[in-house]
Parts: structure tokens; C-alpha cells; sequence
């Protein structure tokens, strides 16, 4: 072919690839394991679970964080988690609390089969709230640091929900609680430049992989996550049949806090996955959002956002990253309602967690009279190591 008529090819192609509009959620899906922990209880359960009573000091102040505060609230802004690990796992699993032992090959067994199980089940509501078949999923992007085997997740959860043999996966790991963030960036990406792509972002998390003993440097972690899944379907027009978009993904951007790699941090032991959490998390993130949403804003031609104008997506990273972000910024408090309402429910699922908070939101714009959920714009926040800021401007299409 000559080399005009070829090029002429290539961009009629490229015309045809790309999608009309910007990518859009069609439809989300939760889901969390049976078992029920009330904060309440926790520091006895945890203690008692890991044989630890003996660590007095620390367990006390395990018992502050968790502290209930009024009938309606805990100091940790946390009112009960669903976690997978329990007394009979631990039972049958005992080197999991023997920090002399290996366990990281048990943990991984146990997490590859119960991550893509539980993404499973967000995946069915997601897909039966969509209305299309799950052969028409076109891509499959799964987040999750719950496991380090191949075939990972993806293909597990491809092959639970019979998806094609054609299905275009990608597994992301490692992004701590920014994962979910990450993977909707892609997912607008993906659905934007491929005509009729239908993008599966599934996040999951068990905190199994990450449970350990008490100590003094993890005493908050344990303190505040939970397990989880997420699923969310995203595509871009021309939408078919049912299809109803919930956000328009207007505009996605990552910012990376300079000097602050040492604040949040995950290392793979011999004893599943060390976490380290800065006590600076907070302080650094209220440092620098304000600068970070000004410059996300400004690439959409906003030199001046008002943010109670908007309607706010947040990862509650813990309940002072919430106080942090909404003092900063000044927000009205019923701005963050569906973040708190998220952290008090469930708590912090990391990765997983923004799915939960967009299905929550959604839930409140449906409700008539929540004007705050009502507005025309808003913005979705989440916060990993790096530390990395992932923010994407929403537009709320029926407003
Ligand atoms: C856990 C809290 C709700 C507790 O709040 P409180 O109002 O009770 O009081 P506080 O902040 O003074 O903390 C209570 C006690 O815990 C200690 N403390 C607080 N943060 C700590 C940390 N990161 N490491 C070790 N200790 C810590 C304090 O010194 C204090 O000790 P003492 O009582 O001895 O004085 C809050 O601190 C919080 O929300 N922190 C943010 C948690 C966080 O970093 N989340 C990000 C998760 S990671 C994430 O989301 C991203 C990712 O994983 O990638």
C-alpha cells in the first residue's frame, strides 16, 4: 500500500478507536466477608487473638483509638470492620501469630482464593446493576496486594465470571490504598480509546496478608483496616440498551508529595506484608491537597474552584486524614458525609474502599432533599504510598 493511502488507514482507524465522550461508571458492586468485628471489642479481640494480653501499655492504647466517644461515634471514627481472619483460621494456621515461623506461604494460599471470591461477588452486583452480559466486558483491571502468585486474581476472577477468552486483563499491586484510584484512572484510559471497551475494575483486600502481632509502629493499622471488594464497571458512549451513567470521569490526575517516600510503606516478609505508617500521614496530606486540587482543577480551565460547590468522593484513609482535608479546605460537614459514613461502616479497605464511598454517594444523590449530593461537579481523592495523591473531577450527569 503507499505510504498515503496506508496512512490514510491509520488514521481512519484511530478515528473509528476512539470512543464519543468521556468515560463514565456504569454500575458498582461491594461486597465483605460474613465476619463482623465491633471496635468496641476490638482491642480484647485482638489481643486475645494474638495471645498479647501480657502488652498491658499497648493494649490500653489500643483501647483509646477504639474508644467509643458518644452513642453515635468512635474516637477512630470506626464502629465496626468485616474481616475474614478469625479465632478458627488462626487455629488452624497457628504460625500466622508466630512471629518465628514462616507464614507468608500460607497466607498467600489462603488470599489467592478468597481475593477473587470475594471480587467475585462485588463483580455479579456490579454486572447484574449494569444490565449487559459479563461476556461484554471488554477489559479487566484488578487491584489488589492480597497475593503474589501467577495466573494472579485477574485470571481467577475472569474465569469465576466467564468472561471471554479475549477479556484484556491487567493486576495491579502494590498501590496500598490508592489502588482503586489508579485502576478507575486506567479504566477511563482504556474505555476513552477503544471504541465500545467495557472496563471491569475489581480492587480487593484482605487484611490476612498483612496481620501480625501487636506492636507499637502498627498498633493504628490494626486498629483501622478492614476487608473488602469492589467492583465498578466503566465505559464511554455511545452507551447501549440500559446502560445509565452514574459519574462522567472528566479529568484524572497523580501527584506524587516529594521527600515523603519513608511515610507510607509496604514490604513482602517472610511473615506476609509489613506495613509501615508514617504518624505524619495526616499532616502531609493536609499540607498539600489544597495545591494538588487547584492544579487538577486548572487543567479543566477552573482557576478558582469553590469546594462546597462540589460534591466530594474521599478515601478515608483514617478519621483524621477526613478532619485534616475538611478543616484545609473548609468544607461544609455534610461534604464528607459518605467518606465517614464509609470508614464508620466498614473501615479504612484501603485500595477498595473508594468503590465503597462512590456506591455510597450515589446512594445519597438518589435520595431526594441531599442537596450536597446533588451538585453538577465533584471530585474523587485517594491516597497511597509515594505518598501519591490520585484525584479525578466527576461530573455528575443527571444533574
Ligand atoms: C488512628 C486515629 C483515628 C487516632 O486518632 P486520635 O484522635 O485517637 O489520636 P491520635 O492521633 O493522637 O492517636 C492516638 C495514639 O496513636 C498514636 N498514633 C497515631 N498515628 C500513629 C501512627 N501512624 N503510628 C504509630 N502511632 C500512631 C498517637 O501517637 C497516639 O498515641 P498515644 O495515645 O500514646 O499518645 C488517627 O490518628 C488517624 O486517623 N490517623 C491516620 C491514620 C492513617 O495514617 N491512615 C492512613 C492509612 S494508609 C492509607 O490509607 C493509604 C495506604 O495504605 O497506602
Amino acid at each position: 500500500m503507499p505510504g498515503a493511502a496506508a496512512a490514510a488507514v491509520v488514521d481512519s482507524r484511530l478515528c473509528k478507536q476512539h470512543a464519543e465522550g468521556p468515560a463514565a461508571v456504569l454500575a458498582i458492586g461491594t461486597a465483605n466477608p460474613t465476619n463482623i468485628v465491633y471496635q468496641d471489642g476490638f482491642a480484647d479481640y485482638y489481643f486475645g487473638l494474638t495471645k498479647s494480653e501480657h502488652l498491658t501499655e499497648l493494649k490500653d492504647k489500643m483501647k483509646r483509638i477504639c474508644k467509643q466517644i458518644n452513642p453515635s461515634s468512635h474516637r477512630s471514627g470506626i464502629e465496626k470492620r468485616y474481616i475474614h481472619l478469625d479465632e478458627k483460621l488462626i487455629r488452624d494456621h497457628p504460625e500466622i501469630i508466630d512471629k518465628h515461623m514462616p507464614s507468608l506461604e500460607t497466607r498467600i494460599d489462603i488470599v489467592s482464593t478468597e481475593v477473587p471470591k470475594l471480587a467475585e461477588s462485588a463483580a455479579r452486583k456490579a454486572i447484574a446493576e449494569w444490565g449487559r452480559p459479563a461476556t461484554d466486558i471488554t477489559h479487566l483491571i484488578f487491584s489488589t496486594y492480597s497475593g503474589c502468585s501467577a495466573p494472579s486474581a485477574d485470571l481467577k476472577l475472569a474465569s469465576l465470571l466467564g468472561l471471554n477468552s479475549s477479556v484484556s486483563r491487567t493486576i495491579l499491586s502494590l498501590h496500598g490504598c490508592s489502588g482503586g484510584g489508579r485502576a478507575l484512572q486506567l479504566a477511563k484510559e482504556l474505555a476513552e480509546n477503544n471504541r465500545d471497551a467495557r472496563v471491569l475494575v475489581a480492587c480487593a483486600e484482605l487484611t490476612l496478608i498483612c496481620f501480625s502481632n501487636p506492636d507499637e509502629s502498627k498498633i493504628v493499622g490494626h486498629g483501622l483496616f478492614g476487608d473488602g471488594a469492589g467492583a465498578i464497571i466503566v465505559g464511554a458512549g455511545p452507551l447501549v440498551n440500559a446502560e445509565r451513567p452514574l459519574f462522567e470521569m472528566v479529568l484524572a490526575s497523580q501527584t506524587t508529595i516529594p521527600g515523603t517516600e519513608h511515610a507510607l510503606g509496604m514490604q513482602t516478609t517472610a511473615s506476609g506484608i509489613d506495613f509501615h505508617l508514617s504518624i505524619q500521614v495526616p499532616t502531609l496530606i493536609k499540607d498539600n491537597i489544597r495545591q494538588c486540587l487547584l492544579d487538577t482543577f486548572r487543567s479543566i480551565g477552573n482557576m478558582d474552584p469553590n469546594w462546597n460547590e462540589l460534591f466530594w468522593a474521599v478515601h478515608p484513609g483514617g478519621r483524621a486524614i477526613l478532619d485534616n482535608i475538611e478543616g484545609e479546605l473548609q468544607l461544609q460537614a455534610a461534604k464528607l458525609a459518605a467518606s465517614r459514613h464509609v470508614l464508620n461502616e466498614y473501615g479504612n479497605m484501603s485500595g477498595t474502599t473508594i468503590a465503597f464511598v462512590l456506591d455510597d454517594l450515589r446512594r445519597r444523590r438518589e435520595k431526594e432533599g441531599d442537596e450536597h449530593q446533588q451538585l453538577e461537579w465533584g471530585v474523587m481523592l485517594a491516597f497511597g504510598p509515594g505518598i501519591t495523591i490520585e484525584a479525578m473531577v466527576l461530573h455528575n450527569p443527571i444533574s
